[in-house]
């Protein structure tokens, strides 16, 4: 049901004379999921982004967002979303104050007070010319204009991009506030990192195809991890190199170590047949389980970019 759908893009495609911006992208995002739109530069993420809010037109294929046409009701669907473009220019002498007042009586009133909470919470100064602000600040500024009326969709086209990781953090929690509160968030990124840990579901596009929807548990069940096992005694390598998934073995006196790909249990019930004293899992490498997608899909996004297919 369209109802239970923040976002959906059927065949949705453009192309800029004969560049691809994106091509028959099919995708989904229900009302409440935080989904991170994944690709490397020029994949195709801002000009989809561009067409869900009617800022592009589509060459062919369709969006509907919060169950509404963009081009037939891009008012009334621009006052229920919060964006923050990719590229921000705010070309005036005003304040920040100023600037996100006119943008809130825009939006039919927001309460101020909220306003000066998100811009505490991401340290802005609000008494600043805003042309005068470094990029970073530029970005918070851009941020707190996208959460202040609390829409029902958050479109948010490189939301990291210039904070620092204390302020990325705080965003990452805005993110997860807005969910608790209902709130669906469609935010795009070149970098897993920034959207795993609050993102549902990751869409991964690249040369303006669709390469993958998964869901972020299942990328990280997929993931490589390193792991290392201190034992009490020295234990043999061969044990543990004809585990299946296990790659890497190393073994220097008690200490083994190796790469994990995929269910840990295999290497645990080996282990277990010795002492251990310690184990230590690196972190699924995530990153590179989204590389590995792009490696992948690349086969198949060449053909059918050289086929014109
Ligand atoms: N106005 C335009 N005219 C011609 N080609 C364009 C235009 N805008 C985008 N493109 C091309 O469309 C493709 C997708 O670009 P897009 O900006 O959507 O990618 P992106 O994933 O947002 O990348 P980035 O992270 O660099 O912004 C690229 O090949 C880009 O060069």
């Amino acid at each position: 049901m369209t109802t239970d759908l923040a976002v959906l893009a059927e065949d949705l495609t453009k192309f800029y004379g004969s560049q691809r911006g994106i091509e028959g992208l099919h995708l989904d995002v229900g009302a409440g999921e935080v989904m991170g739109f994944l690709g490397p530069n020029g994949a195709g993420k801002t000009t989809t982004i561009r067409l869900l809010l009617d800022f592009l037109r589509p060459t062919r294929g369709h969006a509907t967002v919060l169950g509404l046409d963009p081009r037939r009701d891009k008012a009334r669907l621009h006052r229920q979303i919060g964006y923050l473009p990719g590229e921000l220019t705010f070309p005036g002498r005003e304040r920040a104050a100023d600037l996100l007042r006119f943008f809130g009586d825009a939006r039919g009133g927001v309460s101020w007070r909220h306003v000066t909470d998100l811009a505490g919470r991401l340290e802005l100064d609000l008494s600043r010319p805003v042309r005068a602000m470094s990029k970073g600040n530029k970005q918070k500024v851009g941020l707190v204009q996208a959460f202040m009326h609390e829409p029902a969709l958050l479109v948010l086209d490189e939301p990291t991009s210039g904070l620092d990781p204390l302020m990325q953090q705080e965003f990452l929690a805005m993110v997860r506030e807005a969910r608790a509160a209902g709130q669906t968030v469609f935010m795009s990124s070149h970098v897993l990192a920034e959207v795993q840990e609050v993102a549902d579901r990751v869409a991964i596009v690249r040369g303006g195809r669709l390469a993958a929807v998964e869901r972020v548990e299942s990328l990280g069940r997929r993931a490589v991890r390193t792991v290392e096992i201190h034992f009490a005694d020295p234990v043999s390598p061969d044990e543990f190199r004809a585990l299946p998934g296990i790659t890497d073995v190393t073994v220097s006196g008690p200490v083994l170590k190796c790469t994990v790909d995929g269910r840990l249990d295999p290497l645990i019930k080996a282990a277990a047949r010795h002492e251990v004293v310690d184990l230590l899992s690196a972190e699924p490498d995530l990153e590179e389980t989204f590389l590995s997608f792009y490696y992948h899909s690349e086969g198949a996004g060449d053909a059918a970019a050289a086929t014109g297919a």
